[in-house]
């Protein structure tokens, strides 16, 4: 893949000065670390990094720093850094401790306009008021003592990776993005030349609201010509990883490629794969981290002509809640080395206490995904048997498991639907429905239609099985029900990957139009159909009309865009009435 090179930049290479075994020029006082990762080696050079063409001028900036460095540097200079009891970095992120899609701005601009599908989610902004957020960053790096750059990759696949540089102020970042893009070797950083995308993260400091197109103090901005990302006033570190992925929505349908929000683990005999899609908190980590099968990734994928391939080079779980118990990869995960972004602990011992949401309930801890046993290095698998849309539904009116026929797959992909519950926000007292496109409406750049298209497509072409899985609640709604059990959600799964599910006994159910699987090993036959778990059966089904009715409303935006038979497979209830 090429891409237009903008900016030529010398990069040298240390290599030279520690294959001679030469020390640090002992009079020349700027720090400049540009240690390749996991050789075991110190191997600083005294040359400053340059980031001229960027017009940034710090004496010290640390490029592509080992953890070691960037613990010792967020110990030194990040206020409120330390160490977990299990030797994983603290760090805290500030006011924002989650994504601020409101805030997110696409830079208009005529080769890229009519791509764009402009709206809630792509939100245009001027060149010119990019250009003023770009240089307001700039200027605040320069006021820096310490910078840090990280070189590295996004997308296993080399046909399709790009090279993406990161520039920000806080070791935490770098570090944060050091375990979450795609490590470079040595040779690779040497090599590494000039990036294809570069994000300029001055988190700490905010945008000014009188710059044309801003509403708050926060703003994360794309420009798809320039291939950069500025990044002002929110320090939350997962806007970086998710502004890459954004790119990669971009990029990757051009060449034909479905980007994807899911999940992807391989079977260990025959290295095909299985993808779970699902919007924030639905289960994609949580599930993926299965000792049985290897772990592709967790989050961001693409699919190809020749499989899948991971975007990302580690993982960014939910930390709220966590037992050892019930996720021990993940769990074991967060030691040194890892992220552990706005948790408590305990003063004395540094032990972290998960339970507690004071902070926020959206903790996460972010590892390089060899930090899990049983990951697939290169982190690529052969195309996948299963397509499972993950859905965490606080209604508690979807089956545990169904499977979709191709026109209900196309239909639940364009509705993304996922259910908030009461209480994580304010004013959220009962359920709250989202519709979020392709299961990941904030990070698509093209119309939803164009990633329906080649899922359909790609479905088809390989003949996978669809399922939709209910992650969230049963027996009742939220606060009448409980969340489903893990250990069904995983025994649905194990029945899935064996190729057992495909030939079990299903029920056509009234509402929805699913085929449910009323058989499974593991599951209780009374939990797979839903309404026998509610102690009301009348209030289920007014439950279930009412979550159908939101389908409807929700689809009419993308009903003049499919066919007649996938607008049909969407609930039977009151499709007249709204539809
Ligand atoms: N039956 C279940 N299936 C999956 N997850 C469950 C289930 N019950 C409870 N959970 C909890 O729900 C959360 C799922 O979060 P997870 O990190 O997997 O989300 P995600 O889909 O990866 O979201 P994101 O895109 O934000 O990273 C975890 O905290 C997990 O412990
Ligand atoms: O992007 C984040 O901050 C976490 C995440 O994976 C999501 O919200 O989908
Ligand atoms: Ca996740
Ligand atoms: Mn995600």
């Amino acid at each position: 893949m090429k891409f237009g090179a903008r900016c030529a930049v010398a990069m040298e290479s240390d290599a030279e000065g520690c294959a001679n075994g030469l020390r640090n020029d002992p009079v020349s006082p700027p720090i400049v670390s540009q240690e390749p990762f996991f050789l075991g080696t110190k191997c600083s050079s005294r040359k400053m990094f340059d980031l001229s063409q960027y017009q940034i001028d710090v004496k010290n900036v640390f490029r592509n720093a080992s953890p070691a460095t960037l613990y010792e540097e967020a110990l030194r200079y990040e206020k409120q850094a330390t160490l977990s009891d299990t030797g994983a970095l603290i760090a805290y992120s500030g006011d924002k401790t989650g994504r601020s899609p409101k805030d997110k701005r696409i830079v208009e601009h005529p080769e890229s306009t009519d791509d764009v599908w402009w709206g809630s989610v792509n939100i245009g902004l001027h060149e010119n008021a990019f250009c003023v957020n770009r240089e307001r960053a700039i200027d605040y790096l320069n006021t820096r003592q310490r910078l840090y750059v990280l070189d590295a990759f996004a997308g296993w696949d080399p046909k399709y990776r790009i090279k993406v540089r990161v520039i920000c102020a806080r070791p935490y970042h770098a570090l944060f993005m050091h375990n979450m893009l795609i490590r470079p070797t040595r040779e690779e950083l040497a090599d590494f030349g000039d990036p294809d995308c570069v994000i300029i993260n001055a988190g700490a400091f905010p945008a000014n609201r009188y710059t044309t197109g801003m509403t708050s103090k926060t703003s994360v901005d794309l420009s798809l010509e320039r291939r950069e990302v500025v990044i002002l006033g929110t320090q939350y570190a997962g806007e970086m990883k998710k502004a890459v992925f954004t790119l990669m929505n971009y990029l990757m349908p051009r060449s034909n490629v479905l980007p994807m929000h899911c999940s992807a683990t391989s079977d260990t005999q025959t290295g095909t794969s299985s993808v779970l899609f699902g919007l924030s908190g639905t289960g994609k980590t949580t599930l993926s981290a299965d000792p049985k099968r290897e772990l592709i990734g967790d989050d961001e994928h693409c699919w190809t002509d020749d499989g899948v391939f991971n975007i990302e080079g580690g993982c960014y779980a939910k930390a709220i809640y966590l037992t050892r118990d019930a996720e021990p990869q993940i769990f074991d995960a967060l030691r040194y080395g890892a992220v552990l972004e706005n948790v408590v602990y305990d003063q004395a011992d540094h032990h972290v206490d998960f339970d507690n949401a004071s902070i926020t309930e959206n903790t996460r801890g972010a590892y390089p995904i060899e930090y899990i046993p049983n990951a697939k290095i290169p982190c690529t698998a052969e195309h996948p048997t299963d397509v499972i849309f993950l859905t965490c539904d606080a209604f508690g009116v979807l089956p545990p498991v169904s499977k979709l026929t191709p026109e209900q797959a196309e239909y639940h992909f364009i509705s993304g639907y996922t259910a908030k519950v009461a209480g994580t926000e304010v004013g959220v007292t009962e359920p709250e429905a989202t519709f979020s496109p392709c299961f990941g409406g904030p990070f698509l750049v093209w119309h939803p239609g164009k990633y329906a298209e080649l899922l359909s497509k790609r479905i088809t072409q390989h003949k996978a099985n669809v399922w939709l899985i209910n992650t969230g609640w049963s027996g009742g709604a939220y606060g009448e029900g409980s969340r489903m059990k893990l250990s069904y959600t995983r025994a649905i799964l194990d029945a899935i990957h064996s190729g057992g599910l495909k030939t079990a006994a299903t029920e056509k159910e009234p509402c929805f139009g699913l085929e449910v699987v009323t058989k499974c090993p593991g599951v209780p036959d009374e939990m797979l159909l839903p309404r026998n778990t509610w102690s009301d059966p009348a209030a289920y089904d007014a439950t279930a009309a009412k979550l159908a009715e939101l389908f409807h409303k929700n689809f009419v935006t993308y009903a003049d865009g499919v066919s007649p038979a996938v607008r049909a497979a969407g609930p039977l209830l009151h499709q007249t009435a709204v539809g």
